[in-house]
């Protein structure tokens, strides 16, 4: 369970040659009775983990697509307290891991410890909270840390790279490469800097290294996993389950953890 469940399932994965492939969905869009399925069909799919989004209403990372589907999502009441319900009622029925982003505003009406512990209690493995500085992060990495939950640091392109070898050491469970400069948000290619930044990541961290920001196609996963050890893909995710086209989606995540051939 937790962090070194989250450890191990990437690294079996890495072992047997594959690129990761971590989608990421909001939690809540089309409502939260889907949560379950769409678990499911991420795992059975190939997915190596799954990163489930908390909707909040000033989502400052966000671009258009998952803003989009947060609003979806407020509007049908979604909120912390019940996603970790939802997640907790469905956990021995999933062996797949659970990564939580949310913005540190929902844990703070929470209660950042009895965050942790419901986390716990939920099956969830990791989470990431892009608003939450390293500098601020005691407020809950003590709580996370007692209940085994891997806190995930995201590395900026445009941090120096003293703090960006601070984070990739500290990042547990993977460290997240964020991959552009600017917002969430489907885009058909990369920056050549791009390889470069993975692979000084790489270089620093003890965990496996995923890009995210930007990855809509295989052939965008494939490159990033050649410097890195894959990818996170959220807002093609999210507008092919809004639309409602599942076969894509498999489609994407094979053909993106197709064998990592190094030569
Ligand atoms: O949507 P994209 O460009 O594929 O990027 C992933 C991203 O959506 C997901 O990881 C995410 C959604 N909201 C965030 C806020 C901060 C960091 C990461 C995220």
């Amino acid at each position: 369970m937790g962090k070194a469940k989250l450890e191990n399932t990437l690294n079996q994965r890495k072992e047997s040659g594959q690129n990761l492939f971590v989608p990421y969905i909001m939690a809540g869009d089309g409502g939260l009775e889907n949560l379950e399925e769409r678990i499911s069909f991420l795992e059975e799919s190939g997915a190596s983990a799954v990163e489930l989004g908390i909707p909040f209403s000033d989502p400052v990372a966000d671009g258009p697509t998952i803003q989009e589907a947060g609003i979806r999502a407020l509007e049908k009441g979604t909120s912390l307290s019940m996603v970790l319900d939802e997640l907790a009622s469905f956990r021995k029925e999933r062996n797949i891991p659970v990564i939580l982003m949310t913005y540190f505003n929902p844990i703070l009406i929470y209660g950042p410890e009895r965050f942790a512990l419901a986390c716990k209690q939920a099956g969830v493995d990791g989470v990431i909270i892009p608003d939450l500085p390293l500098e601020e992060q005691y407020i809950v990495s003590g709580y996370l840390k007692e209940n085994d939950i891997a806190f995930i640091q995201l590395a900026a392109m445009t941090s120096p790279d003293e703090r960006l070898a601070e984070l990739a050491r500290r990042s547990e469970g993977f460290l997240y490469a964020v991959s552009v400069i600017g917002t969430t948000g489907a885009r058909t290619s990369h920056n050549e800097k791009v390889q470069g930044f993975l692979e000084m990541l790489k270089s620093h961290s003890n965990v496996p290294v995923l890009a995210g920001f930007g990855v809509s196609n295989a052939n965008q996963a494939i490159e990033l996993s050649k410097s890195g050890d894959g990818v996170i893909v959220g807002s093609k995710i999210v507008d092919l389950l809004h639309q409602g086209d599942t076969e894509a989606i498999r489609q994407l995540i094979q053909d993106s953890t197709q064998t990592n051939v190094k030569v």
